[in-house]
């Protein structure tokens, strides 16, 4: 069974597939395909250079993120130029690791840009994680340095929550507390495994 993961960003999609994980589900993630894509002494990474130039580079050589993220959220046209990039390696990588996968396992695809992309008819069902703008931008502030103009402007480069709940099968809101969402996400794996027969 293939099943999409998506949500805005904060909104509680690594700790909803980490908590799938642990009831037994395969998660794949998107967001670790496409860091690897672009990893140190990676094509994906001497084609952005290419594109981007060097300064994208730490000393060290790897992709500057935080830099990068300052560059591309705030410019759309080099937003899509990055993701001509990236997407594609990304893709491919998700097939090679999807191959792996044992063949009755339920399979979760943690992917932010699930909807943007256009791919939520490839699921057997997709779980939306939802809650408030405010409360996206609340954890954003507190638990990772950004700024609320670094916050908005990744809102911004994504769908908007009524497009993401329009394609729901399995709806999670997470504005209640970290037991809440425990709760919750145990319930609809149990849906799930329903669906999928086992
Ligand atoms: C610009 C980059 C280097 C910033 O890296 P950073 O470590 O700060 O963020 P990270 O990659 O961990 O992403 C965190 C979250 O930001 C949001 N986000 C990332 N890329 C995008 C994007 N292109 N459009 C909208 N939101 C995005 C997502 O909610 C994601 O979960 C990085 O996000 C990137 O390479 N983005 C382009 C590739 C992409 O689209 N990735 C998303 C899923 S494949
Ligand atoms: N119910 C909750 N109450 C309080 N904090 C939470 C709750 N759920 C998640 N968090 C925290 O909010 C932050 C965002 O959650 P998480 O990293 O899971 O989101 P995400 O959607 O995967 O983000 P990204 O789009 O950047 O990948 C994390 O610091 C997480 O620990």
């Amino acid at each position: 069974m293939r099943v999409g993961l998506t949500g805005g960003v904060a909104s509680g999609k690594s700790t909803v597939a980490a908590l799938l994980a642990e009831l037994g589900a395969v998660v794949i993630d998107a967001d670790v395909l496409a860091r690897e894509v672009v990893a140190r002494g990676t094509p994906g990474l001497a084609r952005v250079v290419e594109v981007f130039g060097p300064g994208v580079l730490t000393p060290e050589g790897d992709l500057d993120r935080p830099k990068m993220g300052s560059l591309v959220f705030g410019d759309e046209a080099k937003r899509r130029e990055l993701e001509g990039i990236v997407h594609p390696l990304v893709f491919e990588r998700y097939a090679e690791v999807e191959a792996a996968a044992p063949a009755d396992a339920i399979v979760v695809h943690d992917i932010p840009l699930l909807v943007e992309a256009g791919r939520a008819d490839d699921f057997d069902a997709v779980i939306v994680v939802d809650v408030p703008t405010e409360v996206q931008v609340e954890r954003m502030l507190r638990d990772r340095g950004w700024t609320r103009e670094d916050a908005e402007g990744r809102i911004a480069a994504q769908a908007t929550r009524e497009q993401r709940r329009a394609v729901a099968t399995h709806l999670i809101d997470n504005t209640g507390t970290r037991e809440d969402l425990r709760q919750r996400v145990t319930e609809v794996f149990e849906e799930l495994r329903a669906t999928a027969g086992r």
